[in-house]
């Protein structure tokens, strides 16, 4: 490397013309002499370095900076949109890569959209990819050992327990009625009021408030009252959020500073600890008078069927109940898995509509052709009462399509993550050491073009159907609901809630998106819209429905 630098010639060769005596001139010029060799010398690194950090991005995918590893990169990433940063560096690596964070952190992992990675790592090899410790560390304090954060035998009872209540009867029962009154007595309210006033409204918070009274109800047996009239702000769903929100800033802010501030009760880990006491009181006075109700009833009692009741009537190897703090560890893990998993889904659906209005109008003429099969359909079309029952809801292949393709699109989750505990290899080849991180890129998995084809990116329900009727993927391929022994165990309810919740919508209403609302995503577990999604909701004509009939109705 060689910088031409006229000043040093010109200084040598000129007169002392500052009346500095010889040999002073002679040692100020030598010392800038070797100012100017080390400043060369600090360059030429520099430029090395860049290049070496540059030409990195070939081999891994990104370039490598000395101390700051694959970090100012990330940083982009964060600033754009993370999930499309993370699919362009999976496309480029042929579908995982290691990522190398700044020295002395604990950033370093490896990212995966491979299926038959995710296929080792979820069910072949299962047992050698716990959640671990790093991620029970960071949420121990709001979700306790509750199915989300469990691992080995305190996830497996809680699994074998929920599972068995989630496909009973009484709690399909259960579900069924909540969902139909939520419904009913509160979002279309909700929704014709906002028609009324002509008012633009964020459906993202009117779902989020449904989704939340729901599985509240599932899991507790109390309904919170989020979705009303007026919109009321509930101090337990206010708790739950703020909590949620500040434990999701532990996963960005380096361990020993949250750890020193929640020592110090300071900024962030305040708020966290004070909206978990509240969080916390809520559920012990729900507990409290559940026990109290529960030794009061006699045998003749209909018996309630969410999830405390379910619980709290079991008995642990040893013959005795579960303690009050595990009972709330279970009801405020599974209040995590329902709250905002289906309400986001459900807004990233409606926004795909407005986009794709052929879709929407499938769906209208697949809600028309099922319900015409009514003996008194003709009576009951136009009325605001419609109700749809569970057997119609079945039927709806094409709006069954519709919501998977848009979880493939936008789903819920979109990253996820293990720990390996055994120094392993995935069948790509990639050497895994015991306590990596892996990150799996559920988001970037639905736009390969390799598992999904040229159209990848467009929204298209038919790639779902074979003769008109739905067609599941495997869960190494569309893992919105993870996969192997820990698929969601919401699955099947939180299908049943989307469609009944979507058609009841799309048959009353058309929702059309605000004109230059932004709609991305935030930076959060789960795939919430940063700005919500602004809506305005227009009724259905009657000719329009009529005409769908029409082709039914002999
Ligand atoms: C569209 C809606 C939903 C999506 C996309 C979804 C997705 C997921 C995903 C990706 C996981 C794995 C998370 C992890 O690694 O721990 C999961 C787990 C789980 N989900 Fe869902 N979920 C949805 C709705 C629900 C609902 C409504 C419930 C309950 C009312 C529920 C209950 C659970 C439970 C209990 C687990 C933990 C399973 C285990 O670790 O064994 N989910 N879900």
């Amino acid at each position: 490397m060689h910088l031409h630098i006229p000043y040093r010639s010109n200084t040598m060769n000129k007169p002392n013309n500052l009346n500095l005596t010889s040999s002073n001139f002679f040692s100020s010029s030598l010392h800038l002499l070797q100012d100017i060799q080390i400043l060369e010398i600090l360059i030429a690194v520099v430029v090395f370095i860049i290049i070496h950090s540059l030409r990195q991005k070939k081999h891994h995918g990104l370039p490598v900076w000395p101390i700051l590893g694959m970090l100012p990169s990330l940083a982009t990433g964060i600033r754009t949109n993370i999930y499309e940063w993370l699919t362009d560096v999976l496309n480029r690596q042929n579908g995982t890569f290691r990522f190398k964070g700044p020295l002395f952190s604990n950033l370093n992992c490896i990212v995966t959209c491979d299926p038959r990675n995710l296929e080792h790592l979820l069910k072949t090899k299962f047992q050698f990819f716990p959640k671990g410790g790093y991620f029970r560390n960071m949420v121990r304090d709001l979700l306790g050992d509750g199915i989300f954060n469990a691992d080995n035998e305190t996830w497996q009872k809680q699994r074998k327990t929920a599972s068995i209540e989630f496909h009973s009867t009484k709690f399909r029962q259960l579900t069924t009625e909540s969902l139909f009154e939520l419904v009913h007595k509160r979002l279309l309210p909700v929704l014709e009021s906002s028609v009324k006033k002509s008012a633009a409204i964020d459906l993202q918070d009117i779902l989020l408030r449904l989704t939340f009274d729901n599985v509240c109800m599932i899991a507790f047996g109390v309904d919170p009252g989020c979705l009303h009239l007026g919109l009321p702000e509930i101090p337990f769903a206010k708790a739950f959020e703020d909590a949620t929100e500040a434990t999701v800033l532990r996963f960005v802010t380096p361990t020993c500073v949250w750890k020193t501030m929640r020592f110090l009760n300071l900024g962030v880990e305040r708020k966290l600890k004070k909206s978990i006491k509240e969080v916390d009181e809520f559920a012990e006075s729900v507990i409290r008078s559940r026990k109290k109700e529960l030794s009061l009833q006699d045998e003749g009692t209909k018996q309630r069927s969410d999830l405390l009741t379910v619980f709290m009537r079991l008995k642990d190897e040893n013959g005795k109940g579960y303690s009050d703090k595990f009972l709330r560890d279970i009801c405020v893990n599974f209040i995590l898995a329902g709250r905002d998993t289906s309400s986001v889904a459900l807004s990233w659906f409606f926004w795909l509509l407005h986009h794709n209005p052929e879709v929407e109008e499938n769906i209208l003429a697949e809600i028309c052709r099922v319900v015409s099969q009514r003996k008194d359909i003709q009576s009951q079309q136009f009325q605001f009462s419609f109700t749809f029952t569970p057997e119609e809801i079945k039927k709806m292949d094409y709006l069954h399509a519709a919501l998977s393709e848009a979880l493939r699109l936008y789903p819920s989750v979109p990253v996820d993550h293990k720990e390996v505990v055994e120094d392993d290899t995935f069948p790509d080849g990639t050497v895994l050491k015991k306590g990596t991180k892996v990150i799996y890129a559920i988001y970037a998995m639905g736009r390969m073009e390799a598992i999904w084809g040229k159209d990848c990116k467009k929204f298209r329900p038919e790639r779902w159907l074979r003769d008109g009727r739905f067609m599941s993927e495997s869960a190494y391929k569309f893992t919105a609901f993870n996969g192997g022994p820990r698929l969601c165990l919401g699955k099947d309810f939180a299908y049943y809630q989307m469609k009944y919740v979507a058609a009841s919508i799309i048959y009353r209403y058309h929702v059309k998106v605000v004109e230059n609302h932004p709609v991305v995503p935030k930076l959060a577990l789960t795939m919430y819209m940063k700005h919500g999604i602004k809506v305005n909701l227009y009724r259905r004509e009657a000719a329009e429905i009529q005409k769908h009939f029409q082709d039914w109705i002999k």
